[in-house]
């Protein structure tokens, strides 16, 4: 059994024992400052006391603004885009369904803006299947599946896929073919491919086997530290301060960013970072927004480009994902953060919407929602990258990934591991013929 797998089952979820029920999805239980800073509601622009609901204004507004819908009921049977008109030829059939970039050339996209104040135009897509998707699966996945998983992502689009790690095997069993994986993907030069590493030995492995770009992930709990890595947060900020120095030693030129926080700016590898249980920890239960701002400050100082916010066991709600943010960005700048939401409860999608109207507009996902364990009852994988795609070009705002490639990625290792997607869009799209689906 992986180290994963432990915290995650299900007796440890918090919602059994350690968390107040109340307090895993209301941010009363959980503000920046010891008081109710009533963020939860300041952020949520999109409706307030004036707006009506009534069914005629809702009515005359879905038809101004979500014209989308007039053209998916319009078009031809035979899916000949062309023919219905030139402003979308250059769109795939299944995303013409949804996308507004097919409705009024832009405008839909001010009027996204107007409700979502801030919105990005373009996110990031950080890609985390094959690592902490791959990471919980019971059976061993044979590395050329992972290889071939991996390039049908990169080739879908998707400029940011993790790889895979390289932690103990004893840990991890599934990744330990992690110098084959990376050796056999390391020369795809449209992505990036970022490996995790926990220590200087994971580093040095990486960098032996071709990686360019590595992560590494600290715990805003100490029980979760201990249990995931086998040492306290301290412990952990010390070797990661080794792997940095390291890093910058090798000055190895990768797509990456310099590093500020030394005298001289340096090409570094390390540019992602994860903090874990940003909302709860199995053991701990809630976790204080102060806790998470003050690891992520600690990382942001050494010198990483990116931290990733981990609700590893998915239980956030924007009520409680709202006060961590805040606390958070109060430490690091917003354009150096990242959200990582596990759907354990369907809360991924929300706590999405709430991260990109607070201006972070980097969202890690998982294709098919992969990441679940069999023996981890009611904690689930990452959110899915199809279904974070499908918001997120209906909300007018690009991603550069090809759903319908995506989709196929998806196709191709659900049918590997024998069961269907953890993605609603991609469950949805499967049951119909493509161009037939809403
Ligand atoms: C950190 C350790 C290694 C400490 O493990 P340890 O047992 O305390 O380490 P150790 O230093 O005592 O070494 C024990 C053995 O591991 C070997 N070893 C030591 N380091 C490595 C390495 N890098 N690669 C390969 N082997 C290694 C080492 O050489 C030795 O081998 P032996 O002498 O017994 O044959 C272990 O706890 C570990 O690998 N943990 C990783 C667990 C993991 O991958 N968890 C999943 C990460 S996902 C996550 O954290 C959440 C995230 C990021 O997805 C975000 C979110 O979802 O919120």
């Amino acid at each position: 059994m992986s180290s994963l797998e432990e915290p995650l089952s299900m007796d440890k979820l918090p919602s059994l024992s350690n968390i107040d029920f109340s307090h895993r999805f209301s941010s009363d239980g959980c503000s920046t400052s010891g008081g109710d800073s009533g963020m939860g509601h300041c952020w949520i622009e999109g409706n307030n006391s004036n707006s009506s609901n009534s069914d005629e204004e809702d009515f005359e507004y879905e038809q101004e603004a979500f014209t989308w819908r007039h053209h998916s009921r319009d078009m031809p049977k035979n899916g000949n885009l062309a023919a219905y008109g030139n402003r979308c030829d250059s769109c795939h059939l299944a995303q013409f369904r949804y996308k507004s970039c097919c409705s009024n050339g832009g405008g839909l996209h001010d009027i996204t803006n107007m409700i979502f104040k801030g919105i990005p135009k373009y996110v990031k897509i950080v890609e985390v299947g094959a690592r902490d998707g791959l990471q919980n699966e019971n059976n061993m996945v044979p590395t050329s599946v992972k290889i071939e998983l991996i390039h049908r992502l990169v080739s879908a689009g998707l400029s940011v896929v993790e790889a895979t790690s390289f932690v103990s095997p004893k840990w991890v069993p599934q990744l330990a073919d992690a110098r084959d994986v990376i050796g056999s993907v390391k020369n795809l030069d449209t992505a990036r491919l970022p490996v995790l590493v926990p220590n200087l030995k994971g580093f040095e492995a990486a960098v032996a086997a071709g990686a360019k770009e590595i992560a590494v992930f600290a715990s805003a709990s100490e029980a979760f530290s201990k249990s995931n890595i086998n040492c306290t947060i301290k412990e952990s900020l010390a070797r990661y301060r080794d792997v940095t120095h390291a890093a910058a030693k090798l000055n190895i030129p990768v797509r990456g960013y310099a590093l500020s926080s030394l005298d001289k700016p340096i090409i570094v590898m390390h540019r992602l970072l994860y903090v874990s249980c940003v909302i709860g920890c199995p053991v701990e239960g809630i976790i204080p927004p102060s806790k998470v701002a003050n690891v992520a400050k600690e990382l942001h100082d050494m010198g990483c480009c990116e931290i990733s916010l981990g609700d590893t066991i998915g239980i956030g709600t924007p009520g409680t994902v709202i006060p961590m943010l805040v606390a958070v960005m109060s430490a690091v700048p917003v354009e150096k953060l990242a959200v990582h939401f596990h759907d354990t409860y369907g809360q991924s999608l929300s706590n999405i919407l709430v991260s990109l109207q607070m201006g972070i507009s980097t969202v890690d996902s998982s294709v098919a929602g992969l990441g679940g364990c069999p023996y981890a009852k009611g904690a689930s994988g990452n959110v899915a990258t199809e279904d974070v795609v499908y918001m997120l070009e209906g909300l007018g705002i690009k991603t550069n990934v090809d759903l319908e490639k995506l989709l196929e990625a998806g196709e191709f290792i659900c049918k590997h591991l024998g069961r269907p997607s953890g993605s609603k869009a991609a469950v949805a799209f499967s049951r119909v013929p493509r161009d037939q689906a809403y």
